[in-house]
């Protein structure tokens, strides 16, 4: 493990949702866990005009995740937390000269000895990122020779592959990539991460990990809110763009992948990268027509209550064709996946919110226990990626008594059961990464373009108006009926239980 240097973190866009929401717990819990260096500081950065005690007033009161947790804290503890807070207002605009910005930064370090190390954190509208990259080099302040300089940036990393590759090469006229983070916060999930552990740590999975022995391959994401407060940005974006393009296909690359020579974080890279364009790019409206489906939310009652559809929803055009549901089958063209199907799926307002993945074995080439009732869907490896976190495997044993009759059974293993380990929320694992240089868990360019090479055919032929199908489902169901066109011929959606060992249903309005 890298040593956490001193250093300054800088919140660009720090008067917003995700400073509150997910940056300022994941500093607190850092803070608790006496993981930041000695010397570290928060300064944020944004246009709107506020003091330093207004940003540390809004610090602790705006995350409803840490009033809680400051319950139980003296006020001496509360303040200790927040006096690592500081707040420069930009002057109305973040297209602006950053000499003054840079001057704070300057007496900051000098009074706190928080060394030059700085990390840039970017969380504001992506259309900003590279005038504050631009700005930051036009003062100076992305220069190595008096400690490291690194950029985190948020999601969305473009709107397409065209303008995924404008940002890149425009925040890397600024900064080097390899001082470029771009965080996917799924990358900063333990069970992310143990697919490599599960598949490269251990002998009894890899041997069974390719097309000889796997049927087929399926992930669901499944949210049962809906677009909540983010409507607005949601109708520019949708499930592919929102979900699918960054969280989703990085859990793919980890499925596919092949073993990296070592854990070093440019040969996983590299072997991510190399998985991501082995996905058989969609090229004729056939294909793209045959293997995706997407869905909006319609209005309905869920647990007494009414529920908005999607195009009711606050910041949606009301004639929106934005995807809430989209559903993918593809083919990876390699020598381990030929031929072996891949289904994903996302969407928001699901029966229940799960992430998982189920490695669909195929049933035994021989099948010498005829009566047995068992098929190709009874051998199963469950990852569950959330919530009820853990790993299900499921395959047959014996009924005791006469004859050869088969049951199926589980074995489980529950991130829970691990008691006395914290399991760091993503963003606080993510946050301690970059602080500690190290790139493994955060996005590489190349492996973002890869993404995008795979999605942008699918976006451009649904805007093409060339397929007309746009689903309705109504809120609370497991998407539209049709999605089970998909899958037809190979099996059915595995439709998740809030918990791991729950059985599925199959159906899709139940
Ligand atoms: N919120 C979330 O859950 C997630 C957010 N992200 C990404 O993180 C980044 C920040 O998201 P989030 O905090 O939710 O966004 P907010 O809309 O809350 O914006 C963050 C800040 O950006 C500043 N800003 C500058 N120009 C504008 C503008 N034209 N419109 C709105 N705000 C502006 C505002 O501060 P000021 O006016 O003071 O300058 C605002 O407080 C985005 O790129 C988003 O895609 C990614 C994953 C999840
Ligand atoms: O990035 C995003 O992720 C969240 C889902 O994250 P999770 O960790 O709760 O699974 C999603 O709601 C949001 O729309 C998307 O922008």
């Amino acid at each position: 493990m890298n040593k956490t240097e001193n250093q300054i973190l800088v919140i660009f866009g720090a008067s917003g949702d995700l400073t509150a929401r997910k940056l300022v717990p994941a500093l607190f819990n850092l803070h608790q866990a006496d993981q930041l260096p000695d010397n570290f500081i928060v300064l944020g950065a944004s246009r709107s005009d506020m003091t330093d005690s207004a940003f540390r007033k809004k610090v602790v009161s705006e995350s409803t995740y840490l009033k809680g947790k400051l319950e139980g804290l003296s006020d001496e503890g509360i303040k200790n937390f927040a006096n690592k807070f500081f707040y420069e207002d930009l002057g109305g605009s973040y297209d602006t000269d950053y000499s003054r910005l840079r001057k704070r930064v300057e007496d900051l370090k000098n009074k706190y000895q928080t060394s030059g190390n700085i990390i840039y954190y970017l969380s504001t509208p992506p259309t900003l990122y590279e005038t504050i990259a631009h700005n930051l080099a036009e003062a100076g302040m992305n220069t190595q020779n008096n400690g490291w300089k690194r950029l985190i940036v948020e999601k969305p990393f473009g709107y397409s592959l065209d303008t995924a590759k404008q940002l890149n090469t425009g925040l890397q006229k600024f900064f080097k990539e390899d001082q470029i983070y771009r965080i996917d916060h799924y990358l900063g999930k333990e069970t992310v991460q143990n697919l490599l552990i599960t598949r490269f740590a251990n002998s009894i999975f890899e041997p069974l990990w390719n097309r000889n022995y796997i049927h087929h391959v399926e992930i669901t994401n499944a949210e049962s809110v809906g677009v909540e407060k983010r409507g607005g940005y949601y109708d520019t974006s949708g499930a592919l763009r929102d979900m699918f393009q960054n969280h989703l296909l990085q859990i793919v690359s980890l499925i596919v992948m092949e073993p990296p020579i070592s854990d070093a974080p440019e040969d996983i890279r590299n072997e991510k990268v190399k998985a991501l364009k082995s996905l058989r790019v969609m090229k004729t409206d056939k294909e793209l027509f045959d293997n995706t489906i997407r869905a909006q939310y319609t209005k309905s009652v869920i647990d007494g209550q009414e529920v908005k559809g999607y195009r009711e929803e606050e910041g949606v055009n009301k004639d929106s064709t934005t995807e809430t549901f989209a559903a993918i089958k593809f083919f990876v063209d390699n020598w381990r996946w030929k031929d072996t199907p891949f289904y994903v799926r996302t969407a928001k307002r699901m029966p229940t919110k799960a992430t998982e993945v189920v490695i669909h074995f195929k049933t035994p080439h021989h099948q010498i226990f005829q009566e047995s009732g068992l098929d190709s869907k009874d051998n199963k490896l469950v990852i569950r990626i959330q919530p009820d976190e853990g790993i299900l495997l499921k395959f047959g044993v014996k009924v005791p008594g006469q004859g050869f009759k088969v049951e199926r059974a589980n074995l489980d293993f529950y991130y829970s059961s691990l008691a006395e380990t914290h399991v760091m929320d993503a963003y606080e694992r993510l946050l301690l990464d970059a602080m500690q240089g190290d790139a493994t868990l955060y996005a590489r360019a190349d492996e973002v373009e890869a993404a995008w090479e795979f999605v942008d055919p699918i976006l451009k032929y649904w805007s093409s108006g060339k397929d007309v199908r746009m689903y309705g489902y109504a809120a609370g169901v497991w998407g539209p009926e049709n999605s089970h066109e998909l899958i037809e011929g190979i099996g059915e959606w595995r439709n998740p239980g809030p918990n791991l060992t729950d059985d599925p249903g199959f159906c899709v309005i139940c």
